[in-house]
């Protein structure tokens, strides 16, 4: 018997992964490799989509990639993960990241991210997703923001698929030569 509600607050879900960011992680000019960061955030979205889905989730889509200030080693980076919008079987769960010093108190702001995860039923096809429970006027914001960002990125999609197939190179090389790339064909 399937005992998932139709709906489930924003806050059954809500997340928050801290990890303490060791050595390893670090690329060669000693900050926090970006990859790690990526990796924690589809951890946290991972574990929020499918506590709100009971279902697994997969990644299809990750959004406002922008690592605004590096990471260091000895920070204690924190995610914080919430289920901003539900579709039908898909669902966008909103990653706000930040480092603190442990030493100074220091929080700095490093990134927030949207991603796009869908569940997945025992039958492993798209699975519905119980709706949201909007606790807050931030929710509703939230949710709001969600769908006019749904939006705009399918209509970049269509438009960028259009410009490919319109795109003519002998016609816009000429536009080439402002840039820093020589041609040698
Ligand atoms: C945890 C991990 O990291 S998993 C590893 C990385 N991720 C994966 O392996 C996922 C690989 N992708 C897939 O398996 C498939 O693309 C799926 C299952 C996600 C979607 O399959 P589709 O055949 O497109 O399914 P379908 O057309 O029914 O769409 C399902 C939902 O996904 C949404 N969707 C599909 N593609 C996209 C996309 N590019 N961006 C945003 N949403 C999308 C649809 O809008 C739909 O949402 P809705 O039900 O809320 O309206």
């Amino acid at each position: 018997m399937n005992t998932t509600p139709n709906y489930r607050p924003v806050s059954y879900s809500r997340t928050t992964l801290t990890e303490l960011m060791i050595p390893s992680y670090a690329n060669f000019g000693g900050k926090i490799h970006g990859g790690i960061l990526l990796s924690l955030m589809d951890k946290v979205a991972y574990a929020c989509a499918s506590k709100h889905a009971a279902n697994y989730c997969v990644t299809v889509s990750v959004e406002g990639v922008h690592f605004l200030q590096p990471v260091d080693v000895g920070d204690l980076v924190s995610l914080k993960a919430s289920v901003n919008y539900v579709g039908n079987t898909s669902l966008m769960v909103g990653i706000r990241v930040i480092a603190e010093n442990v030493k100074t108190g220091t929080v700095k702001h490093t990134n927030t991210s949207y991603f796009t995860m869908v569940a997945k039923g025992d039958d492993d096809k798209p699975a519905q997703v119980p709706g949201l429970i909007l606790e807050s006027r931030e929710d509703a914001r939230r949710f709001l923001e969600a769908i006019k960002r749904r939006e705009l990125s399918q209509r970049y999609e269509k438009e960028l698929a259009n410009s490919k197939t319109v795109l003519s190179v002998d016609s816009e090389l000429h536009l080439l030569e402002s840039q820093r790339c020589q041609l040698a064909f």
